[in-house]
């Protein structure tokens, strides 16, 4: 079977008489995707790399050796490790710093913030103080318009101009503009949504269910078993978000069935490759070290069940994974538990969990 070259669909675009003006904090393989999307539409774009001689070697070869080696990236993007070249005078600063460092980030950008819109690519929660990554923009950045994008978004395929579709989700219709004209195109499709922390949960706590996904492919269980996770998944995570107030129905968008069925199918997934290598017996220590990228589902079972238990939410997978993974019960015993559950709705919001 031939594959359809979908790089043949790019034309080039002529430059905008007045281009936006694009920051993208963080190296990684999801910021790097992002910046090169907006460069190619015509954006002013430069991305924030801390470490000073990857900046300076990125803005050589225009390639992301760490994470996305195979890649040659846009000629017109540009790089710095200097946060005061790259975020004053922007329209728009994508932030994608993992969740453990968005606050500390967030601080050092605070004194040059003079208008510019933020808009978070981080799929996680803070540790300890359950934040969404939007609920930190507004703690330190208060006034400031912001936005989050999230959905079904492998990097790799992203840089290897594989079709896709995201969504931006704010309350603020200029900003949901600005980041479609940023990055929207033949080959990424930005949907917008209002549903800020419902968008923002589906991206986190697909995670979880990617994890346990990777470990049911190292255990070569079936489709059925694969299907009945990833749908008893989304039913957990719509009604744990529920909870926190976010819209049932943005789940059946792409940032929420969408992305899980993304995570929760590809080994491209990081999070994923933890639960496999998790299931072919490593431990959490030998699995993070030899992924050495980010995988926020692991503390995002953490949080999430914590919270679980103080909001008295039924969250049976993220609880199952949890015992497995920090208090190191068997798996299969696990699993045989979580399937000797009695009677429940199959979607609670059509037939009430007390009814059964
Ligand atoms: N890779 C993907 O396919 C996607 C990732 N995301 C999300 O984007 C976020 C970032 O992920 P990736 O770029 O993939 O991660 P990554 O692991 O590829 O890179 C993380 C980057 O953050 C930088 N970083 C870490 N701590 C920092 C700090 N204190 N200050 C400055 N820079 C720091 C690292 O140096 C690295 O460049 C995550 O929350 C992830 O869930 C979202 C969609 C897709
Ligand atoms: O969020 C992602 C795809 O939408 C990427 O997932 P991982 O962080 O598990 O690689």
């Amino acid at each position: 079977m031939n594959d359809f070259n979908f790089s043949a669909l790019i034309t080039p675009r002529e430059k905008p008489a007045t281009p936006l003006r694009v920051a993208v904090l963080g190296g990684g393989s999801f910021g790097t995707a992002m910046a090169n999307l907006a460069a190619r539409n015509g954006c002013e774009t430069c991305m924030w790399i801390r470490d000073e001689n990857a900046a300076k070697d990125m803005q050589q070869t225009k390639r992301n050796m760490r994470y996305l080696p195979d890649f040659q990236l846009e000629d017109s993007l540009q790089f710095s490790s200097r946060l005061e070249d790259v975020v004053p005078n922007r329209d728009i600063i994508l932030v994608a710093i993992p969740s453990h460092s968005y606050r500390d980030v967030l601080k050092q950008i605070a004194p040059m913030i003079s208008g510019q819109a933020i808009v978070s690519l981080t799929k996680g929660i803070e540790a300890e103080t359950f934040c969404l990554m939007s609920d930190i923009i507004q703690q330190e950045l208060p006034e400031v318009p912001f936005g989050v994008l999230s959905g079904p978004n492998l990097a790799k395929e992203i840089v290897a101009n594989m079709p896709a579709g995201t969504v931006i989700a704010s309350s603020s219709e200029a900003l949901r503009n600005a980041v479609q004209t940023a990055l929207h195109s033949a080959l990424f499709r930005v949907f917008a949504s209002s549903d800020v922390h419902g968008v923002e949960l589906g991206g986190a706590l697909k995670n979880i269910y990617a994890i346990a996904m990777g470990m049911g492919a190292a255990y070569n269980v079936g489709e059925n078993t694969r299907s009945m996770l990833l749908t008893r998944a989304l039913a957990e995570m719509s009604r744990f978000a529920v909870t926190l107030g976010a819209n049932p129905l943005t789940f059946l968008g792409l940032s929420g069935v969408g992305d899980l069925f993304a995570t929760c199918s590809s080994p491209l997934s990081r999070n994923y490759q933890i639960g496999y290598a998790l299931g072919q017996g490593k431990n959490l220590e030998e699995a993070v070290a030899a992924l050495g990228q980010t995988a926020e589902g692991i503390n995002t079972i953490r949080q999430v069940s914590a919270q679980s238990k103080l909001l008295d939410v039924y969250m049976p997978i993220t609880n199952a994974l949890y015992e497995v993974i920090f208090e190191g019960k068997p798996p299969l015993g696990i699993a045989l538990s979580l399937m000797q559950n009695g009677h429940r709705s199959d979607v609670e919001f059509v037939l009430p969990h007390e009814q059964v």
